[in-house]
């Protein structure tokens, strides 16, 4: 399986004055956490890092530093996740048919979610790790946020990564967003709106996106507990 890792973004929300895919988890670059995962599942074959050129050194040293079994490919991303994601389409190597995409930033996900995603593509176009929403959920008016109405969250769930597809379907669907200037936040929205079935697989709850640094505290507690589990990540 080809894997694509967004790795691109600034982690403004997140504060820090470097990406925030380069901060340190229990010793070592939050991305590192993620590339082991991913490399770490069978199926993964390639794996494609969608990175900033300021960025490029220290990720490269991360890899290095790793020996990952699989070969690793640098791939210049873009503005938004949406533009590096298509960037990563296109760098592809010619024989790609399937490819999944993990945000460097989702770096708790286990190498049996890696795998439990690709081997729902074997059966199904698209798909997306997802898990049922807990929180009771209030649509509000958006300035005042004042109530507007309660969201019944039997049929919601909050979606993850790894997504993916059909590769040809992704770089059509990415091509016709860029066209028409339609922007997501993932890549099975862009199969919706394209009218193509997408298929949500059982993510994990501790599939976490470290999006802000109290996400860090979680992340560690999540990992101490995963590492007892299974030392040798
Ligand atoms: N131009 C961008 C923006 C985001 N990403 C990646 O997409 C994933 C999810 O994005 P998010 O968590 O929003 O990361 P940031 O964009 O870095 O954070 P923020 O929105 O707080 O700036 C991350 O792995 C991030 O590196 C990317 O590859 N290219
Ligand atoms: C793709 C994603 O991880 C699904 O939850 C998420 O949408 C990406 O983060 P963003 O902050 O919305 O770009």
């Amino acid at each position: 399986m080809h894997l694509l890792i967004p790795a691109a973004g600034r982690g403004s929300r997140m504060g820090a004055d470097v990406n925030k895919l380069l901060l340190p988890l229990l010793g070592r670059p939050l991305l590192a956490w993620t590339l082991a995962a991913a490399a770490k599942a069978p199926s993964t074959g390639w794996i494609g890092i969608i990175g900033q050129p300021i960025d490029e050194e220290a990720i490269r040293l991360l890899v290095e530093k790793l020996g990952l079994r699989v070969p690793v490919q640098w791939i210049e991303g873009g503005e938004t996740r949406q533009q590096s994601v298509y960037r990563g389409l296109l760098a592809l190597p010619a024989d790609a048919q399937q490819v999944l995409i993990h945000d460097g930033a989702r770096c708790l996900a286990s190498p049996a979610l890696f795998e439990r995603c690709g081997a729902a593509l074997a059966e199904i176009p698209a798909i997306v790790a997802a898990v049922p929403v807990k929180d009771t959920i209030k649509q509000v008016y958006p300035h005042s946020h004042r109530v507007e109405k309660t969201i019944a969250r039997e049929r919601l769930w909050a979606a993850q990564t790894p997504q993916g597809g059909n590769v040809g379907t992704l770089k059509v669907a990415h091509a016709w967003a860029a066209a028409q200037a339609v922007a997501v936040t993932d890549d099975a929205a862009l199969c919706e709106l394209r009218g193509e079935p997408v298929q949500v697989v059982p993510g994990e709850e501790t599939n976490l996106k470290i999006t802000t640094p109290a996400d860090l505290f979680v992340a560690e507690a999540i990992l101490k507990t995963q590492l007892r589990q299974d030392p040798s990540p």
